[in-house]
């Protein structure tokens, strides 16, 4: 097959990461006989720098004529003291917006290698593997309207969080369907007892499950998740909620992996391309020094295949690739105990390249 990705390496350690996805995808195209093609584009504060704004016009287009497309991460110290409107994120939620990506699938997958260097007990965290389906369209990230007022005299900040019950659907539809086919449980998170959006959600999901008997639903309040989430992982299979939880509790979920520098994610609308992307961010405290762990942004690149191409085999060669070298013992910084030696991204990325067979 032949296929275009769009490649929006953004803000700092955004560019080491996507190199290293597009180097492990190149290798599964020679194994597997597969053409994949790289159109670059900006987005983010280094967008900001060369054309004044963090999306281009240019750069929707370029997605848009694309079968996906990979992200590495934006934003920075630089970019920090810009008025909200025209922060590097803007062009991050511009774009998913743009290309209607509601869905965003974060995988939480434990590798048994991993769980020495983890905070917690090994036998909470052991071969976790949970879906955080977090609504990534919606809620407060994009409700109007989102400004400056005064209040009683002095100055005040407005964000807004709605959903419409169209949104709440489509996103529970789809966590119900990936439910379906895993462990058939699906957690929603809300915040019923205080948010009237927490209430329709749940309202929603109700509905939702008659179509789904085979799927068992259960509710649970975010802060009550947050620690669950700690307590005992392996009681989740899909969790699905809405934006900005499903931002903080996937951050709280990537440790149980070892480090945020493992969680990949896929943003997906009911029309191609999808966008992929680690779950981290630009890193400033390590970009340019080759610390980078790549192993997120790798797959996020299997999750492409999988998810855009229908590749499910190129992709579990891909996440095999990922296992292989966590098990012979390999380490990024971010993931090395003690004493361990620590491999640079690039060095990590030859030991994927390596295992990949
Ligand atoms: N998807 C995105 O583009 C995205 C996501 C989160 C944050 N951000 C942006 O990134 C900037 C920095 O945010 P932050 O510091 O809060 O979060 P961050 O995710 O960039 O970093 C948090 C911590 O995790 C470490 N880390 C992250 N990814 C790593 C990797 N692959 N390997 C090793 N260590 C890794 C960093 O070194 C840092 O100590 C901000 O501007 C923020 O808005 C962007
Ligand atoms: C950078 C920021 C806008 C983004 C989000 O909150 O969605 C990030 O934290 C993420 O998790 O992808
Ligand atoms: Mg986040």
């Amino acid at each position: 097959m032949n296929k275009t990705i769009t490649v929006l390496p953004g803000d700092g350690i955004g560019l080491e990461v996507v190199n290293a996805a597009t180097a492990v995808l190149d290798k599964t195209g020679e194994l597997y006989g597969h053409q994949f093609e790289y159109q670059f584009a900006d987005i983010g504060g280094t967008s900001i720098d060369k054309n004044g704004t963090p999306l281009p016009q240019a750069t929707i287009d370029t997605c848009l004529k694309s079968d996906g497309v990979l992200l590495g991460a934006v934003g920075g110290p630089k970019w920090d003291n810009l008025p909200g409107s025209e922060r590097p994120e803007k062009g991050l939620l511009g774009i998913r917006k743009a290309l209607n990506l509601f869905a965003n699938l974060r995988p939480v997958t434990g590798h048994k290698s991993l769980t020495d260097s983890s905070t917690l007990r090994k036998e909470v965290v052991d071969n976790v593997d949970l879906m955080i389906v977090r609504e990534l369209t919606g809620g407060l990230y994009f409700g109007e309207p989102q400004e400056r007022r005064e209040v009683d005299g002095e100055e005040a900040a407005v964000d807004t969080l709605q959903y419409k019950k169209s949104e709440i659907e489509r996103i529970v539809r789809q966590a119900f369907e990936l439910a379906k086919v895993r462990r058939k449980k699906l957690t929603s998170v809300d915040k019923a007892n205080v948010l009237e959006s927490s209430r329709l959600w749940r309202e929603t999901a109700e509905e939702i499950s008659e179509d789904y008997p085979e799927v068992e639903l259960d509710h649970v309040l975010v802060d009550n998740a947050a620690m669950q989430l700690i307590r005992d992982p392996k009681q989740f299979d899909v969790i699905v909620t809405e934006n900005m939880f499903g931002d903080i509790l996937s951050d709280e979920a990537s440790m149980l992996t070892g480090s945020l520098g493992m969680l990949p994610s896929a943003s997906i609308g009911s029309e191609v391309p999808g966008l992929y992307e680690p779950v981290h961010g630009s890193a400033p405290d390590i970009a340019g020094e080759g610390k980078a762990n790549p192993l997120a942004a790798i797959a996020s690149s299997a999750m492409m295949l999988k998810y855009s191409f229908g590749m499910h085999e190129e992709a579990a060669a891909i996440d095999r690739a990922v296992s292989t070298v966590l098990t012979d013992g390999h380490r990024t910084g971010d993931i090395a105990k003690e004493g361990e030696t620590i491999l640079s991204t690039d060095d990590m990325l030859e030991k994927v390249l390596e295992a990949l067979k």
